[in-house]
Protein backbone atom coordinates (compact mmCIF):
# COMPACT_ATOMS: atom_id res chain seq x y z
CA UNK A 1 0.00 0.00 0.00
CA UNK A 2 1.46 3.42 -1.29
CA UNK A 3 1.53 5.94 1.52
CA UNK A 4 -1.35 8.16 2.00
CA UNK A 5 -1.67 11.38 3.19
CA UNK A 6 -2.27 14.53 1.78
CA UNK A 7 -1.83 18.40 3.89
CA UNK A 8 -4.56 19.52 5.18
CA UNK A 9 -4.19 23.58 4.47
CA UNK A 10 -7.20 24.48 5.24
CA UNK A 11 -7.53 23.57 8.74
CA UNK A 12 -6.70 25.07 11.94
CA UNK A 13 -4.49 23.01 12.96
CA UNK A 14 -1.73 23.57 10.09
CA UNK A 15 0.26 26.35 12.35
CA UNK A 16 0.46 23.82 15.06
CA UNK A 17 1.47 21.05 12.59
CA UNK A 18 4.06 23.41 10.57
CA UNK A 19 5.76 24.18 14.01
CA UNK A 20 5.91 20.04 14.77
CA UNK A 21 7.07 20.18 11.26
CA UNK A 22 9.98 22.48 11.55
CA UNK A 23 10.67 21.01 15.16
CA UNK A 24 11.54 17.50 13.19
CA UNK A 25 12.93 18.37 10.32
CA UNK A 26 15.49 20.99 11.58
CA UNK A 27 17.46 18.87 13.45
CA UNK A 28 17.64 16.43 11.06
CA UNK A 29 18.67 18.65 8.27
CA UNK A 30 21.31 19.42 10.38
CA UNK A 31 21.65 15.78 11.26
CA UNK A 32 22.53 14.69 7.64
CA UNK A 33 24.47 17.44 6.78
CA UNK A 34 27.26 16.71 9.76
CA UNK A 35 26.68 12.95 8.45
CA UNK A 36 27.69 14.17 4.69
CA UNK A 37 31.20 14.73 6.00
CA UNK A 38 31.36 11.13 6.88
CA UNK A 39 30.93 8.89 4.26
CA UNK A 40 27.75 6.77 4.74
CA UNK A 41 27.09 3.29 3.41
CA UNK A 42 26.02 3.55 -0.18
CA UNK A 43 22.56 3.66 -1.68
CA UNK A 44 20.49 5.29 -4.54
CA UNK A 45 20.52 9.12 -5.25
CA UNK A 46 18.99 11.45 -2.43
CA UNK A 47 17.45 14.48 -2.46
CA UNK A 48 17.50 17.08 0.58
CA UNK A 49 14.13 15.41 1.96
CA UNK A 50 15.53 12.06 1.13
CA UNK A 51 14.77 9.34 -1.59
CA UNK A 52 10.77 9.02 -2.22
CA UNK A 53 11.45 6.54 -5.33
CA UNK A 54 11.53 3.19 -2.45
CA UNK A 55 9.54 0.14 -3.42
CA UNK A 56 6.35 0.10 -1.66
CA UNK A 57 5.68 -3.49 -2.21
CA UNK A 58 7.97 -6.79 -2.15
CA UNK A 59 10.66 -4.64 -0.94
CA UNK A 60 12.55 -7.87 0.13
CA UNK A 61 13.23 -8.29 -3.54
CA UNK A 62 13.96 -4.70 -4.44
CA UNK A 63 16.33 -4.56 -1.90
CA UNK A 64 17.73 -8.32 -3.04
CA UNK A 65 18.67 -7.11 -6.53
CA UNK A 66 19.75 -3.27 -5.06
CA UNK A 67 22.69 -5.73 -3.22
CA UNK A 68 24.11 -5.69 -6.68
CA UNK A 69 24.39 -2.31 -7.20
CA UNK A 70 25.27 -0.98 -3.37
CA UNK A 71 26.42 -4.04 -1.55
CA UNK A 72 25.86 -5.71 1.69
CA UNK A 73 23.90 -2.42 3.61
CA UNK A 74 22.50 0.28 1.83
CA UNK A 75 22.15 3.15 2.65
CA UNK A 76 18.36 5.33 2.45
CA UNK A 77 17.46 8.65 3.35
CA UNK A 78 13.66 9.06 3.68
CA UNK A 79 12.15 13.01 5.41
CA UNK A 80 14.64 13.00 7.97
CA UNK A 81 14.57 9.15 8.47
CA UNK A 82 17.84 7.40 8.19
CA UNK A 83 17.64 3.75 6.97
CA UNK A 84 20.14 0.65 6.43
CA UNK A 85 18.94 -2.28 4.43
CA UNK A 86 21.15 -4.89 5.71
CA UNK A 87 21.92 -7.60 2.63
CA UNK A 88 24.01 -9.95 3.88
CA UNK A 89 24.27 -12.89 6.93
CA UNK A 90 28.07 -11.25 7.56
CA UNK A 91 26.54 -8.10 7.71
CA UNK A 92 23.60 -9.46 10.07
CA UNK A 93 26.35 -11.78 12.21
CA UNK A 94 28.25 -8.42 12.67
CA UNK A 95 25.69 -5.56 13.26
CA UNK A 96 22.73 -7.73 15.36
CA UNK A 97 24.99 -10.28 16.93
CA UNK A 98 28.08 -8.88 17.58
CA UNK A 99 27.20 -5.38 17.84
CA UNK A 100 24.29 -6.18 19.66
CA UNK A 101 24.40 -3.40 22.40
CA UNK A 102 24.02 -0.91 19.74
CA UNK A 103 21.32 -2.31 17.66
CA UNK A 104 19.06 -4.19 19.69
CA UNK A 105 15.90 -1.92 19.96
CA UNK A 106 13.28 -1.23 17.88
CA UNK A 107 12.33 2.11 15.89
CA UNK A 108 9.12 4.45 17.14
CA UNK A 109 6.01 2.63 14.22
CA UNK A 110 3.79 5.95 14.93
CA UNK A 111 1.23 4.14 12.76
CA UNK A 112 1.64 0.32 14.31
CA UNK A 113 2.16 1.00 17.95
CA UNK A 114 0.57 4.40 18.29
CA UNK A 115 -2.15 4.71 16.12
CA UNK A 116 -3.09 1.00 16.35
CA UNK A 117 -2.30 0.18 19.53
CA UNK A 118 0.29 -2.48 19.25
CA UNK A 119 2.16 -1.30 21.87
CA UNK A 120 1.59 -4.10 24.34
CA UNK A 121 3.26 -6.18 21.94
CA UNK A 122 6.78 -6.57 23.02
CA UNK A 123 8.03 -7.53 19.84
CA UNK A 124 7.63 -3.79 18.91
CA UNK A 125 9.20 -2.53 22.38
CA UNK A 126 12.51 -0.32 22.27
CA UNK A 127 15.31 -2.31 24.39
CA UNK A 128 15.25 -1.65 28.02
CA UNK A 129 13.74 -2.44 31.06
CA UNK A 130 10.29 -2.50 29.89
CA UNK A 131 10.76 -5.04 27.07
CA UNK A 132 13.31 -7.30 29.01
CA UNK A 133 10.53 -7.62 32.33
CA UNK A 134 8.41 -8.78 29.09
CA UNK A 135 10.95 -11.05 27.41
CA UNK A 136 12.06 -12.86 30.63
CA UNK A 137 8.28 -13.50 31.61
CA UNK A 138 7.92 -15.09 28.18
CA UNK A 139 11.24 -17.00 28.30
CA UNK A 140 10.35 -18.44 31.56
CA UNK A 141 7.29 -20.65 29.88
CA UNK A 142 8.66 -20.66 26.21
CA UNK A 143 12.68 -21.71 26.42
CA UNK A 144 14.39 -24.71 24.84
CA UNK A 145 13.69 -27.04 27.66
CA UNK A 146 10.23 -26.75 28.10
CA UNK A 147 9.10 -27.52 24.98
CA UNK A 148 8.32 -30.62 25.58
CA UNK A 149 5.64 -29.98 28.24
CA UNK A 150 3.83 -28.51 25.23
CA UNK A 151 3.74 -31.48 23.43
CA UNK A 152 0.09 -33.07 24.30
CA UNK A 153 -1.69 -29.80 23.23
CA UNK A 154 0.05 -29.55 19.97
CA UNK A 155 -0.97 -33.09 19.51
CA UNK A 156 -4.36 -32.79 20.36
CA UNK A 157 -4.68 -29.78 18.20
CA UNK A 158 -2.57 -31.34 15.58
CA UNK A 159 -4.73 -34.55 15.18
CA UNK A 160 -7.82 -32.30 15.22
CA UNK A 161 -6.09 -30.67 12.07
CA UNK A 162 -5.81 -34.34 10.75
CA UNK A 163 -9.55 -35.10 10.94
CA UNK A 164 -10.38 -31.43 9.61
CA UNK A 165 -8.71 -31.97 6.54
CA UNK A 166 -10.68 -35.62 5.75
CA UNK A 167 -14.20 -33.72 6.35
CA UNK A 168 -13.09 -30.38 4.35
CA UNK A 169 -10.03 -30.58 2.81
CA UNK A 170 -10.92 -27.41 0.65
CA UNK A 171 -10.38 -25.24 3.68
CA UNK A 172 -6.82 -26.65 3.87
CA UNK A 173 -5.78 -23.54 4.69
CA UNK A 174 -8.29 -22.46 7.33
CA UNK A 175 -7.43 -25.59 8.90
CA UNK A 176 -3.39 -25.29 8.98
CA UNK A 177 -3.89 -21.65 10.28
CA UNK A 178 -6.12 -22.87 12.77
CA UNK A 179 -3.63 -25.07 14.30
CA UNK A 180 -0.63 -22.41 15.23
CA UNK A 181 -3.56 -20.43 16.47
CA UNK A 182 -5.03 -23.40 18.90
CA UNK A 183 -1.85 -24.18 19.77
CA UNK A 184 -1.41 -20.78 21.00
CA UNK A 185 -4.29 -20.06 22.62
CA UNK A 186 -4.67 -23.16 24.60
CA UNK A 187 -1.23 -22.49 26.27
CA UNK A 188 -1.85 -18.98 26.86
CA UNK A 189 -5.42 -18.70 27.73
CA UNK A 190 -6.53 -22.38 28.07
CA UNK A 191 -8.90 -21.66 25.30
CA UNK A 192 -10.35 -24.16 22.91
CA UNK A 193 -10.27 -22.97 19.58
CA UNK A 194 -13.54 -24.11 18.05
CA UNK A 195 -13.21 -25.79 14.41
CA UNK A 196 -15.20 -22.33 12.59
CA UNK A 197 -15.68 -18.67 13.53
CA UNK A 198 -13.68 -18.94 17.02
CA UNK A 199 -14.43 -15.60 18.87
CA UNK A 200 -10.22 -14.86 20.04
CA UNK A 201 -8.84 -16.23 16.36
CA UNK A 202 -11.11 -14.44 14.28
CA UNK A 203 -10.30 -10.96 16.77
CA UNK A 204 -6.98 -11.60 16.22
CA UNK A 205 -6.80 -12.09 12.74
CA UNK A 206 -8.67 -8.54 11.91
CA UNK A 207 -5.72 -7.30 14.02
CA UNK A 208 -3.42 -9.11 12.38
CA UNK A 209 -4.23 -7.67 8.90
CA UNK A 210 -4.21 -4.45 10.06
CA UNK A 211 -1.00 -5.45 11.54
CA UNK A 212 0.12 -7.05 7.95
CA UNK A 213 -0.73 -4.19 6.17
CA UNK A 214 0.82 -1.39 7.83
CA UNK A 215 3.90 -3.43 9.40
CA UNK A 216 6.38 -2.83 6.79
CA UNK A 217 8.14 0.29 7.92
CA UNK A 218 7.40 3.21 5.93
CA UNK A 219 4.18 1.97 4.32
CA UNK A 220 2.46 4.97 5.75
CA UNK A 221 3.58 8.87 5.64
CA UNK A 222 3.06 8.91 9.23
CA UNK A 223 6.08 6.46 9.95
CA UNK A 224 7.96 8.93 8.26
CA UNK A 225 6.89 12.41 9.70
CA UNK A 226 5.87 11.15 13.47
CA UNK A 227 3.98 14.59 13.88
CA UNK A 228 1.49 14.20 11.17
CA UNK A 229 -0.44 11.98 14.17
CA UNK A 230 -1.83 15.06 15.48
CA UNK A 231 -3.69 15.57 12.24
CA UNK A 232 -7.58 15.25 13.04
CA UNK A 233 -8.85 12.53 12.02
CA UNK A 234 -11.80 14.36 10.27
CA UNK A 235 -9.09 15.99 7.88
CA UNK A 236 -9.67 15.38 4.50
CA UNK A 237 -6.35 13.04 3.82
CA UNK A 238 -6.28 12.18 6.79
CA UNK A 239 -7.71 8.39 6.22
CA UNK A 240 -4.73 6.64 7.69
CA UNK A 241 -6.15 8.18 10.82
CA UNK A 242 -9.44 6.86 10.28
CA UNK A 243 -8.16 3.51 9.23
CA UNK A 244 -5.63 3.48 12.99
CA UNK A 245 -8.89 3.65 15.04
CA UNK A 246 -10.73 1.24 13.27
CA UNK A 247 -8.16 -1.25 13.51
CA UNK A 248 -6.91 -0.39 16.97
CA UNK A 249 -10.50 -1.53 18.10
CA UNK A 250 -9.42 -4.87 16.87
CA UNK A 251 -6.72 -4.61 18.23
CA UNK A 252 -7.74 -3.43 22.10
CA UNK A 253 -10.40 -6.06 21.85
CA UNK A 254 -7.48 -9.08 21.04
CA UNK A 255 -5.85 -8.31 23.86
CA UNK A 256 -8.06 -7.32 26.39
CA UNK A 257 -10.96 -10.39 26.10
CA UNK A 258 -9.56 -13.62 26.39
CA UNK A 259 -7.52 -12.06 29.34
CA UNK A 260 -10.54 -10.94 30.65
CA UNK A 261 -12.42 -14.43 30.29
CA UNK A 262 -9.58 -16.08 32.35
CA UNK A 263 -10.21 -13.36 34.81
CA UNK A 264 -13.69 -14.18 34.97
CA UNK A 265 -12.82 -17.88 35.44
CA UNK A 266 -10.47 -17.47 37.96
CA UNK A 267 -13.13 -15.26 39.69
CA UNK A 268 -15.91 -17.74 39.65
CA UNK A 269 -13.66 -21.12 40.56
CA UNK A 270 -13.32 -22.37 36.81
CA UNK A 271 -9.94 -21.60 35.84
CA UNK A 272 -8.09 -24.20 33.36
CA UNK A 273 -4.52 -24.30 33.95
CA UNK A 274 -2.53 -21.98 31.51
CA UNK A 275 0.19 -19.12 31.17
CA UNK A 276 -2.30 -16.80 32.25
CA UNK A 277 -4.28 -18.31 35.03
CA UNK A 278 -0.86 -19.68 36.54
CA UNK A 279 1.10 -16.08 36.24
CA UNK A 280 -2.05 -14.33 37.87
CA UNK A 281 -2.41 -17.18 40.90
CA UNK A 282 1.33 -16.34 41.79
CA UNK A 283 0.88 -12.38 41.45
CA UNK A 284 -1.87 -12.74 43.84
CA UNK A 285 0.36 -14.53 46.01
CA UNK A 286 3.28 -11.97 46.05
CA UNK A 287 2.70 -9.57 48.71
CA UNK A 288 5.43 -7.09 46.94
CA UNK A 289 4.07 -7.44 43.55
CA UNK A 290 4.51 -4.65 41.21
CA UNK A 291 0.93 -3.35 40.57
CA UNK A 292 2.16 -3.31 37.00
CA UNK A 293 2.98 -6.64 36.37
CA UNK A 294 -0.54 -7.89 35.54
CA UNK A 295 -0.11 -5.49 32.49
CA UNK A 296 3.25 -7.75 31.77
CA UNK A 297 1.02 -10.73 32.16
CA UNK A 298 -1.34 -9.90 29.91
CA UNK A 299 0.73 -8.66 26.90
CA UNK A 300 3.00 -11.62 27.20
CA UNK A 301 -0.32 -13.80 26.92
CA UNK A 302 -1.24 -11.54 24.00
CA UNK A 303 1.36 -13.56 21.33
CA UNK A 304 -0.30 -13.78 17.95
CA UNK A 305 0.56 -16.48 15.88
CA UNK A 306 -0.30 -16.08 12.45
CA UNK A 307 2.65 -17.68 10.35
CA UNK A 308 2.25 -20.12 7.42
CA UNK A 309 5.08 -22.21 7.50
CA UNK A 310 2.56 -24.80 6.83
CA UNK A 311 0.95 -23.16 3.67
CA UNK A 312 4.72 -22.77 2.46
CA UNK A 313 4.82 -26.43 3.10
CA UNK A 314 1.95 -27.40 1.02
CA UNK A 315 2.50 -25.34 -1.72
CA UNK A 316 6.16 -26.73 -1.95
CA UNK A 317 5.09 -30.38 -2.26
CA UNK A 318 2.73 -29.72 -5.01
CA UNK A 319 5.37 -28.10 -6.87
CA UNK A 320 7.87 -30.59 -5.88
CA UNK A 321 6.18 -33.52 -5.56
CA UNK A 322 9.31 -35.66 -5.41
CA UNK A 323 10.05 -34.01 -2.06
CA UNK A 324 6.70 -35.35 -0.20
CA UNK A 325 7.62 -38.96 -1.89
CA UNK A 326 11.25 -39.00 -0.29
CA UNK A 327 9.83 -37.70 3.13
CA UNK A 328 6.46 -40.72 2.91
CA UNK A 329 9.29 -43.08 2.21
CA UNK A 330 11.23 -42.20 5.19
CA UNK A 331 8.36 -42.00 7.08
CA UNK A 332 6.73 -45.36 5.97
CA UNK A 333 10.59 -46.93 6.91
CA UNK A 334 10.05 -45.78 10.60
CA UNK A 335 6.25 -46.12 11.17
CA UNK A 336 5.12 -48.96 8.56
CA UNK A 337 2.04 -47.21 8.38
CA UNK A 338 1.14 -48.46 11.61
CA UNK A 339 0.56 -45.55 13.87
CA UNK A 340 1.09 -41.76 13.57
CA UNK A 341 4.76 -40.66 14.31
CA UNK A 342 5.19 -38.96 18.17
CA UNK A 343 7.75 -36.59 19.12
CA UNK A 344 10.07 -39.38 20.38
CA UNK A 345 10.54 -40.35 16.99
CA UNK A 346 12.05 -36.87 15.33
CA UNK A 347 15.66 -38.36 15.48
CA UNK A 348 14.74 -41.03 13.14
CA UNK A 349 13.10 -39.28 10.48
CA UNK A 350 16.22 -36.58 10.04
CA UNK A 351 14.79 -35.92 6.14
CA UNK A 352 11.48 -34.24 7.78
CA UNK A 353 13.68 -31.90 10.02
CA UNK A 354 15.77 -30.64 6.35
CA UNK A 355 12.20 -30.30 4.84
CA UNK A 356 11.07 -27.62 7.93
CA UNK A 357 14.42 -25.93 7.47
CA UNK A 358 14.05 -25.32 3.85
CA UNK A 359 10.35 -24.41 4.59
CA UNK A 360 11.93 -21.82 7.10
CA UNK A 361 14.37 -20.84 4.01
CA UNK A 362 12.43 -21.09 0.86
CA UNK A 363 10.03 -18.39 1.67
CA UNK A 364 10.31 -17.08 5.10
CA UNK A 365 7.60 -15.69 6.87
CA UNK A 366 8.81 -12.07 7.82
CA UNK A 367 11.20 -11.22 4.89
CA UNK A 368 12.45 -8.37 6.05
CA UNK A 369 12.43 -9.49 9.69
CA UNK A 370 11.39 -6.92 12.21
CA UNK A 371 13.23 -3.39 12.28
CA UNK A 372 15.95 -2.59 14.69
CA UNK A 373 17.12 0.68 15.25
CA UNK A 374 20.68 1.90 16.57
CA UNK A 375 21.26 3.46 19.68
CA UNK A 376 24.86 5.09 19.28
CA UNK A 377 26.66 6.47 16.40
CA UNK A 378 28.87 3.19 14.66
CA UNK A 379 31.14 2.75 12.22
CA UNK A 380 30.91 -0.65 9.51
CA UNK A 381 33.34 -1.13 6.80
CA UNK A 382 34.61 2.86 6.85
CA UNK A 383 30.87 3.46 6.45
CA UNK A 384 29.01 5.80 9.11
CA UNK A 385 26.06 4.83 10.36
CA UNK A 386 24.42 7.43 12.64
CA UNK A 387 22.17 7.12 15.90
CA UNK A 388 18.66 6.97 15.64
CA UNK A 389 19.39 4.91 12.20
CA UNK A 390 16.38 2.45 11.68
CA UNK A 391 17.73 -0.83 9.99
CA UNK A 392 15.97 -3.04 8.04
CA UNK A 393 17.27 -6.91 7.76
CA UNK A 394 16.49 -8.28 4.34
CA UNK A 395 15.71 -11.87 6.01
CA UNK A 396 15.13 -13.14 2.20
CA UNK A 397 18.26 -11.91 0.86
CA UNK A 398 20.17 -13.65 3.00
CA UNK A 399 18.65 -17.09 2.91
CA UNK A 400 18.47 -16.69 -0.97
CA UNK A 401 22.18 -15.80 -1.42
CA UNK A 402 23.49 -18.48 -4.32
CA UNK A 403 27.07 -18.54 -2.98
CA UNK A 404 25.30 -19.78 0.76
CA UNK A 405 22.49 -21.39 -0.78
CA UNK A 406 22.91 -22.97 -4.26
CA UNK A 407 19.85 -23.00 -6.47
CA UNK A 408 18.17 -20.56 -4.05
CA UNK A 409 14.71 -20.32 -5.63
CA UNK A 410 14.42 -23.85 -6.05
CA UNK A 411 13.11 -26.10 -2.78
CA UNK A 412 15.53 -28.90 -2.19
CA UNK A 413 15.62 -29.36 1.74
CA UNK A 414 18.52 -32.66 0.69
CA UNK A 415 21.02 -29.37 0.74
CA UNK A 416 20.48 -29.70 4.54
CA UNK A 417 21.28 -33.37 4.98
CA UNK A 418 25.02 -33.35 5.04
CA UNK A 419 25.62 -30.41 7.73
CA UNK A 420 29.26 -31.63 8.06
CA UNK A 421 30.05 -31.87 4.18
CA UNK A 422 28.33 -28.17 4.64
CA UNK A 423 29.85 -26.93 7.38
CA UNK A 424 33.71 -28.06 5.67
CA UNK A 425 31.99 -25.97 1.93
CA UNK A 426 30.53 -23.10 4.25
CA UNK A 427 27.30 -23.92 2.38
CA UNK A 428 23.78 -24.14 3.11
CA UNK A 429 23.90 -22.99 6.97
CA UNK A 430 20.61 -23.98 8.69
CA UNK A 431 18.62 -20.69 8.49
CA UNK A 432 18.38 -19.36 11.31
CA UNK A 433 18.11 -15.99 10.40
CA UNK A 434 14.28 -16.70 9.36
CA UNK A 435 13.62 -16.13 13.42
CA UNK A 436 15.98 -13.06 13.42
CA UNK A 437 19.06 -12.38 15.03
CA UNK A 438 20.93 -11.51 18.46
CA UNK A 439 19.19 -10.03 21.50
CA UNK A 440 15.76 -10.14 19.78
CA UNK A 441 15.53 -13.16 18.17
CA UNK A 442 12.32 -15.01 18.14
CA UNK A 443 11.83 -16.48 21.60
CA UNK A 444 8.96 -18.67 20.11
CA UNK A 445 11.32 -20.41 17.87
CA UNK A 446 11.76 -23.80 20.13
CA UNK A 447 8.12 -23.84 20.43
CA UNK A 448 7.31 -22.95 16.33
CA UNK A 449 10.00 -25.72 15.02
CA UNK A 450 8.67 -28.24 16.93
CA UNK A 451 4.60 -27.75 16.06
CA UNK A 452 5.82 -27.50 12.03
CA UNK A 453 7.59 -30.64 12.56
CA UNK A 454 4.99 -32.41 14.24
CA UNK A 455 2.34 -31.40 11.62
CA UNK A 456 4.15 -31.87 8.62
CA UNK A 457 5.46 -35.49 9.95
CA UNK A 458 1.78 -36.26 10.78
CA UNK A 459 0.19 -34.98 7.62
CA UNK A 460 2.78 -36.53 5.26
CA UNK A 461 2.20 -39.63 7.11
CA UNK A 462 -1.59 -40.13 6.46
CA UNK A 463 -2.40 -38.27 2.80
CA UNK A 464 -0.74 -37.22 0.03
CA UNK A 465 -1.03 -34.00 -0.94
CA UNK A 466 -1.91 -33.89 -5.01
CA UNK A 467 -2.57 -31.37 -7.65
CA UNK A 468 -6.23 -30.31 -9.08
CA UNK A 469 -6.58 -31.64 -11.85
CA UNK A 470 -8.35 -29.26 -14.83
CA UNK A 471 -11.24 -29.63 -17.43
CA UNK A 472 -8.57 -31.14 -19.95
CA UNK A 473 -7.54 -33.73 -17.14
CA UNK A 474 -4.10 -32.22 -16.57
CA UNK A 475 -2.62 -31.38 -13.43
CA UNK A 476 -2.59 -27.59 -11.92
CA UNK A 477 0.88 -26.60 -11.02
CA UNK A 478 0.12 -24.02 -8.66
CA UNK A 479 2.23 -20.50 -9.04
CA UNK A 480 4.99 -19.61 -6.19
CA UNK A 481 3.19 -16.83 -5.68
CA UNK A 482 3.46 -14.60 -2.15
CA UNK A 483 1.77 -11.78 -0.79
CA UNK A 484 3.06 -8.28 -0.35
CA UNK A 485 3.30 -7.86 3.69
CA UNK A 486 4.91 -8.01 6.89
CA UNK A 487 4.28 -11.79 7.88
CA UNK A 488 4.04 -12.87 3.44
CA UNK A 489 1.97 -16.00 3.19
CA UNK A 490 1.35 -18.09 -0.10
CA UNK A 491 -1.96 -16.28 -2.14
CA UNK A 492 -4.58 -18.52 -2.48
CA UNK A 493 -4.18 -21.89 -4.12
CA UNK A 494 -6.26 -25.20 -4.37
CA UNK A 495 -5.19 -28.78 -3.77
CA UNK A 496 -6.43 -32.44 -2.59
CA UNK A 497 -5.37 -33.74 0.61
CA UNK A 498 -6.05 -37.69 0.12
CA UNK A 499 -5.83 -40.55 2.79
CA UNK A 500 -2.68 -42.65 1.48
CA UNK A 501 -4.95 -45.79 1.66
CA UNK A 502 -7.71 -47.13 4.18
CA UNK A 503 -5.03 -47.72 6.75
CA UNK A 504 -4.57 -43.72 6.73
CA UNK A 505 -7.90 -43.49 7.05
CA UNK A 506 -8.41 -45.64 10.10
CA UNK A 507 -5.52 -43.82 11.66
CA UNK A 508 -7.00 -40.59 11.34
CA UNK A 509 -10.25 -41.43 12.16
CA UNK A 510 -8.17 -43.04 15.55
CA UNK A 511 -6.81 -39.47 16.69
CA UNK A 512 -10.45 -38.29 17.99
CA UNK A 513 -9.93 -41.29 20.67
C1 LIG B 1 7.73 -20.41 12.13
C2 LIG B 1 7.35 -19.61 13.08
C3 LIG B 1 8.00 -18.31 13.48
C4 LIG B 1 8.89 -17.52 12.80
C5 LIG B 1 9.50 -17.76 11.44
C6 LIG B 1 9.19 -16.38 13.65
C7 LIG B 1 10.06 -15.37 13.31
C8 LIG B 1 10.34 -14.26 14.10
C9 LIG B 1 11.22 -13.17 13.74
C10 LIG B 1 11.96 -13.04 12.42
C11 LIG B 1 11.23 -12.29 14.77
C12 LIG B 1 12.02 -10.97 14.83
C13 LIG B 1 13.36 -11.24 15.48
C14 LIG B 1 14.35 -10.09 15.37
O1 LIG B 1 14.01 -8.92 15.52
O2 LIG B 1 15.53 -10.38 15.11
C15 LIG B 1 10.35 -12.81 15.80
C16 LIG B 1 10.12 -12.20 17.00
C17 LIG B 1 9.29 -12.73 17.97
N1 LIG B 1 8.61 -13.93 17.92
FE1 LIG B 1 8.63 -15.26 16.43
N2 LIG B 1 8.48 -16.50 14.82
C18 LIG B 1 7.73 -17.66 14.75
C19 LIG B 1 6.88 -18.17 15.71
C20 LIG B 1 6.70 -17.61 16.94
C21 LIG B 1 5.88 -18.17 18.00
C22 LIG B 1 5.12 -19.49 17.91
C23 LIG B 1 5.94 -17.32 19.04
C24 LIG B 1 5.29 -17.43 20.39
C25 LIG B 1 5.01 -18.57 20.98
C26 LIG B 1 6.80 -16.21 18.66
C27 LIG B 1 7.10 -15.13 19.47
C28 LIG B 1 7.91 -14.08 19.08
C29 LIG B 1 8.14 -12.90 19.93
C30 LIG B 1 7.55 -12.67 21.32
C31 LIG B 1 9.00 -12.06 19.22
C32 LIG B 1 9.54 -10.70 19.68
C33 LIG B 1 10.91 -10.83 20.33
C34 LIG B 1 11.50 -9.49 20.78
O3 LIG B 1 11.28 -8.45 20.15
O4 LIG B 1 12.24 -9.51 21.76
N3 LIG B 1 7.24 -16.42 17.40
N4 LIG B 1 9.83 -14.02 15.37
Amino acid sequence: MPPSFSLPLADLSTFFLALFALAWFLPRALLATVAVKRPLPPGPPTGWFGNFNLPSSYQWLHYAKWKELYGDIIYVYVLGNPIIVVNSAQAAEELFERRSRKYSSRPVRTMVVELMGWDWLFSSMPYGKRWKQHRSLFHRHFHRLLTSDYYSVVTKETYTTLRNLAHTPDDFAHHLRRTAAAIVMKISYGHEVSDKGDIYVTLADEAMQGLGMAGIFGTFLVDYLPFLKYVPARVPGANFKRQASIWRKKTRAMIDQPFQAVRERMANGTAIPCFAQKELEKLQQDVNSDPDYETVIKNVAGISYAVSTLLSFVLAMLVHPEVQTRAQQELDDILAMDRLPTFADRSKLPFIDCVVWECLRWNPVLPMGLARLVTSDDEYNGYFIPNGTSVLPNVWAILHDADVYPDPLIFSPERFSDQKKNDDLGINKLPWPAFGFGRRMCPGRWLAYETVWFSIACILSVYSIERCIDENGLEIVPEVAYTSSLLSRPKPFKCRFIPRSERADELIKGTAS
